[in-house]
């Protein structure tokens, strides 16, 4: 695969080369109609086996779509350099350059805390772009977090000097965003079924479903793509989406990972097929429902296009993938619900399956344990301890307690 053209000008930055970024933010960029003047520089996190990939081929790759009935193929340009995540002189360089107008981020939900590496190279990336006297720009997370962008604020400001900081303060602007499609991990497979579909090799193409959203808010002070005509929504205030995300899609996704994995399931679709796990996530979403700030019908038309997205056989997104950073994703997806319903004095059932299955997860059931933060979870002798290691109030509970207790005991009991 080769450009015929010249690249549009590098505008965009990303930390995160990964599957999710080609399925989304480098889609909705290539799909915008000023996609010609908006070309994106990518890092991996550190190993340079994709950014070689890309860089060997102009930065394009192929993004097939797996609807139910067959896969459909298109060539994604925006991408116009690729570098591993270890290379800090060009990641500096890239701060330094004056048409950088936005930088997004996907870098898992693990990585925005101090030490992981990310807000270490954020500041880093913005005091190159001080000294170089550049103009201001918009810091975009799309990682499956609560208000997205004032996290990366934080961190970055505690990190940066005083003098940084009120750099930052008066030049940086924080987009909060929800991002949503399924995209599983290429496998060597796919490699076969892209060159049979199209005709050409692709060491680097991503495979995803045809659903994609993505709603954004925040200001962008020098430019960004046109990407509301690519589908993109901008609002005034993220959380009733990102709740109604993170709590269905991802903490639905996290029951299936745990409890549905102890069940001997693989993946999404074989979960869902199965009438245990979606009563299971019936009651899982019931729960939550309550609490989210939604009409009853724009819920239920939500509940059944999840299922129908996660029912594409297709898909092959493995629970073993979704399982991962247990210990980053409940207090996101499933605490907020606990929290909710123990302040209206109910048990909520749903949520505790969850848990309990994440804590038997830690002890040898179901999905693998690939969890940096999971040491001290999986040391905890009781489940009130685990309570206590996410938040003292929970553990101080005892109707909560006791029936955590209980749904730990039963284990996968229906
Ligand atoms: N895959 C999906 O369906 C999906 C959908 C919505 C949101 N997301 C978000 O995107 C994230 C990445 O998903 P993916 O499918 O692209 O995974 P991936 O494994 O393909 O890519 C993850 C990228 O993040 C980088 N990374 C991880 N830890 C890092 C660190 N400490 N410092 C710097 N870089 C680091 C990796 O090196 C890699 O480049 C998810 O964790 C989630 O927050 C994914
Ligand atoms: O990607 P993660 O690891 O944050 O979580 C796994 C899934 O729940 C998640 O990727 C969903 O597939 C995604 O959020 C759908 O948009």
């Amino acid at each position: 695969m080769r450009r015929t053209g010249p690249p549009p000008a590098p505008r965009i930055l990303h930390l995160g080369l990964g599957n999710f970024f080609r399925a989304h933010q480098a889609w909705y960029t290539a799909a915008a109609p000023d996609a010609d003047q908006w070309g994106i520089t990518a890092f991996t996190g550190r190993s340079p086996g994709l950014a070689a990939a890309l860089t060997a081929q102009d930065g394009l790759y192929t993004l097939v779509k797996r609807w139910p009935e067959g896969d459909t193929a298109t060539v994604v340009g925006s991408v116009v350099a690729a570098h591993a995540g270890t290379d800090t002189g060009a990641w500096l360089d890239a701060w330094r350059r004056p048409e950088l107008a936005v930088v997004t981020l996907t870098v898992t939900e693990a990585a925005y805390l101090r030490g992981s590496g990310v807000p270490e190279r954020l500041v880093a990336g913005l005091a190159a772009r001080r000294a170089a006297g550049g103009g201001p720009l918009a810091i975009v997370p799309c990682d499956n977090l609560p208000a997205n962008g004032a996290v990366v604020r934080q961190v970055v400001t505690e990190l940066a000097d005083p003098a940084l900081a009120a750099w930052i303060a008066d030049s940086v602007a924080f987009g909060t965003t929800m991002v949503d499609r399924i995209t599983p991990a290429t496998t060597a497979s796919d490699l076969d079924v892209v060159e049979r579909l199209t005709g050409v090799p692709d060491a680097a193409p991503v495979f995803t479903e045809p659903f994609t959203e993505w709603v954004l808010s925040g200001d962008f002070p020098a430019g960004r793509p046109h990407w509301e005509d690519a589908g993109a929504r901008f609002v005034a205030d993220v959380e009733p989406h990102e709740q109604r995300k993170l709590w269905l899609l991802n903490g639905g996704h996290s029951l299936l990972a745990h409890a549905g994995s102890a069940l001997g399931h693989r993946t999404v679709a074989e979960a869902v097929a199965d009438p245990v796990c979606r009563r299971w996530l019936s009651e899982w979403w019931d729960e939550a429902a309550i609490y989210l700030p939604l009409s009853p019908t724009e819920i239920t038309a939500y509940r059944g296009a999840l299922l129908e997205r996660w029912s594409n056989p297709r898909i092959q997104h493995q629970l073993a993938q979704i399982a991962t950073d247990g210990s980053q994703k409940l207090p996101v997806r499933v605490l907020p619900v606990v929290r909710a319903a123990r302040a209206a004095r109910r048990t909520p059932a749903g949520a505790i399956r969850i848990l309990a299955a994440w804590i038997r997860h830690l002890h040898g059931v179901g999905a693998p344990v690939r969890d940096a933060g999971a040491a001290p979870f999986a040391a905890a002798a009781a489940p009130r301890d685990v309570l206590a290691l996410f938040d003292p109030a929970l553990a101080a509970d005892g109707e909560l307690v006791a029936a955590l207790d209980q749904a730990v005991g039963e284990g996968a009991r229906t």
